[in-house]
C-alpha cells in the first residue's frame, strides 16, 4: 500500500505538487495520469525518497521509503529506464543490483525470463540498447526483490506491441496475487485496458481518485451511431427531436438522445434502420475533456 498525505513541492516560487492525498491499494492495477508538467514524477519521486517534500509526507507499507528495511524487497520501482549504467552487461547489471540487495542471483534468470530479454540480450551491454530493451531491463531490475509495490513511470514508453502485452499481464498477474501497482502512461488505450482504478492529477493537484469505470461513467458523454438508408430524412427527425447530430464512422453520430429514443422516432417516421449503437466515451476522451479546463488555468497562469 502507498499513502499520500497533503503532499507539497516547491521548486522555488512554484508549487508543482499541492496539497496532495491519495491512497494506492493492493490488488489492483492503479493507473497515475495527468498532462505533461502535472507533478507525477515528482510525486512518485518523493514516493521513493528521491525528492524531499516541502511538506506532507509519502509512505510505503506504513513507512517512508528512507525507513524502509529491506527497500528492493518492499518496493520495485522504474522511473527513468535510460538510468542505467551503460558499460555493464544486462545480466551483470541485475546481478549487483542482486547481491547488493541481497537477492539470490537465481532471480536474475527469473526476471529476464518474465521481461522476455533472452539470454543473448542480456549478455550484450546495456550502452546500445533500445529504449524498449531499456524498459524490459528497468521493469526486471524492478521485479528482482519480487516486492509487494510496483511503482512505474511510463513503462511501456518505446516498446513494441509484444512488450506492451507482456507488461500489461505481467502488472494484471501481480495484482491479482495482492500486489499493489502504481504506474503512470500517457497512452490512454493501454491504461484502460491495464488499470481498475485511477489517480488523475492536474495542476499538482487531484482531479480524480476513483475506480476507472466510474472515471469514464461520470464523465461520459453516449453517443448514438445510426445509420440508415433515407440519411438526410433521419437526419431531420432526429434534429427535430433536439438531437446533435454530426457525420461519423459511416452514419450519424447523436448526442442529447438515447438510443432507444433515437429507435422509437425512427420506427414512428416509417424510416428503416440498419445499425443502432450506443457507445459510451472511451477513456481517451473522458481523459481530454478533464484535463482541458486545466491545460486553459495553465495557459492563463503564464498569460
Ligand atoms: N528539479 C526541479 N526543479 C525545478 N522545477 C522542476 C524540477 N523537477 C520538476 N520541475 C517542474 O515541476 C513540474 C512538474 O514536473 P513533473 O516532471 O513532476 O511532471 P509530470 O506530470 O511527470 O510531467 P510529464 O508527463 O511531462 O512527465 C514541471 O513544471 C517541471 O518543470
Amino acid at each position: 500500500m502507498i499513502e499520500v498525505h497533503r503532499l507539497t513541492k516547491r521548486f522555488g516560487t512554484a508549487t508543482v505538487v499541492d496539497g496532495l492525498s491519495f491512497t494506492v491499494r493492493p490488488g489492483r492495477v492503479t493507473g497515475f495520469l495527468g498532462p505533461n508538467g502535472a507533478g507525477k514524477s515528482t510525486t512518485l519521486r518523493m514516493i521513493l525518497g528521491l525528492d524531499r517534500p516541502t511538506s506532507g509526507r509519502a509512505l510505503i507499507g506504513g513507512r517512508p521509503y528512507r525507513e524502509l528495511t529491506a527497500p528492493l524487497r518492499t518496493v520495485g520501482a522504474l522511473l527513468d529506464a535510460r538510468a542505467v549504467h551503460g558499460g555493464r552487461s544486462a545480466y551483470h547489471h541485475l546481478a549487483g543490483l542482486a547481491a547488493a540487495g541481497g537477492i539470490p542471483r537465481r532471480r536474475v534468470a527469473e526476471v529476464l525470463r518474465l521481461t522476455g530479454l533472452g539470454p543473448q540480450t542480456a549478455a550484450r551491454r546495456a550502452k546500445g540498447f533500445s529504449l524498449g530493451m531499456s524498459q524490459r531491463l528497468g521493469l526486471a531490475a524492478a521485479l528482482l526483490g519480487d516486492p509487494e509495490v510496483l511503482i512505474l513511470d511510463e513503462p511501456v514508453n518505446g516498446l513494441d506491441t509484444d512488450g506492451i502485452r507482456l507488461v500489461r499481464e505481467l502488472l494484471r498477474e501481480r495484482a491479482a496475487r495482492g500486489g499493489t501497482v502504481f504506474l503512470s502512461s500517457h497512452l490512454m488505450s493501454e491504461m484502460e485496458l491495464t488499470a481498475d482504478h485511477l489517480v488523475v492529477l492536474g495542476n499538482g493537484r487531484l482531479l480524480a481518485d476513483a475506480p476507472l469505470a466510474e472515471v469514464i461513467a461520470r464523465n461520459s458523454r453516449t453517443v448514438t451511431l445510426v445509420r440508415a438508408p433515407e440519411a438526410e430524412r433521419l437526419r431531420e427527425v432526429l434534429a427535430a427531436a433536439g438531437g446533435r447530430v454530426s457525420a461519423g464512422d459511416g452514419g450519424w453520430l447523436v448526442e442529447g438522445l438515447d438510443a432507444p429514443t433515437v429507435g422509437e422516432l425512427a420506427a414512428a417516421h416509417g424510416l428503416t434502420v440498419h445499425e443502432l449503437t450506443p457507445r459510451p466515451s472511451s477513456l481517451e476522451e473522458v481523459y481530454t475533456a478533464m484535463a482541458q479546463p486545466v491545460a486553459g488555468q495553465r495557459a492563463g497562469a503564464a498569460s
